[in-house]
């Protein structure tokens, strides 16, 4: 299994790394929720574009971006624009979501661009490569807000990421029952097992599926979210007690 690096954070080994989204409307928001991260554990941040006013003119984006930077003081940023269609705020057309994000990773300001995986192959191919160019990682993703896929789906899903070319292969999936949740995470486990040869990110939504954001390190995922001020996607739980529950069943594990 490979790693991923981004700045000092080794993404693939040990304990899950924790991400915290930011969802605000304004730059004034979108800074001051940044400023707030500095007391709590936080690995990763996730600027989650769709919710910003400014989104569709690019220099907005670009000027939020470079205060976001130095508020953040060297925790990785992850730029992503949740479209409609998979639970974000919005919704893009192909040929833009592309432009955005390559302008983004172009700007250097970024450590790592999530690409929606069924946005189109050859859009999803064209940002990769142009995000690799410039340095900048790759998290492609699905979200499944209804259910939770078969097996074979959620593994033929994450395997295409992975052909995609993403540097980490991500999937959302909402329960309907127990067992979903089960399903999902025997899925994690099944592809880190025997078809990931890179890190890879799954939960399973809401409150049902909250336990699977606690065991990452148990079933193979690498990453989870955690909510600081306001939650972007249900059943994140608090950053502070998500890092207690990692750090107790990472201890458990020794
Ligand atoms: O893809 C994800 C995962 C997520 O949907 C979650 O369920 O925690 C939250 C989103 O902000 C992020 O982009």
């Amino acid at each position: 299994m490979n790693t991923v690096k981004v700045k000092n954070l080794v993404l693939g080994e040990g304990i899950p790394k924790i991400c915290v989204p930011i969802v605000a409307k304004t730059k004034r928001e979108i800074i001051e929720e940044a400023g707030s991260f500095r007391a709590i554990p936080v690995d990763l941040v996730e600027w989650r574009v769709d919710w910003f006013e400014g989104v569709e003119d690019l220099e907005q984006v670009k000027d939020v971006l470079s205060d976001l930077v130095a508020v953040l003081e060297g925790t990785p940023l992850l730029f992503t624009f949740r479209t409609a269609a998979e639970g974000g705020e919005r919704a893009i057309d192909p040929a833009a979501y592309a432009a955005l994000n390559k302008a983004v990773a172009a700007t250097g300001l970024v450590d790592l661009v999530d690409v929606e995986a069924f946005i189109g192959d050859a859009v999803a191919r064209d940002i990769i490569e142009a995000a690799h160019g410039e340095g900048v990682k790759v998290v492609a993703s699905n979200h499944d807000f209804g259910k939770t896929p078969p097996m074979d789906d959620i593994l033929y899903r994450l395997r295409k990421m992975q052909d995609l070319g993403a540097d980490i292969p991500k999937i959302a999936v909402m329960p309907q029952s127990r067992t979903d949740v089960l399903r999902l995470l025997e899925a994690t486990t099944i592809m880190v097992e025997r078809y990931a040869d890179r890190p890879i990110i799954t939960m399973s939504m809401a409150g049902t599926g909250a336990v699977s954001r606690l065991a990452g390190e148990v079933f193979g995922s690498c990453l989870t979210f955690g909510a600081a001020n306001k939650a972007s996607a249900p059943g994140q739980v608090g950053v502070q007690e998500l890092s207690e529950a990692l750090q107790l069943i990472h201890k458990s594990m020794q």
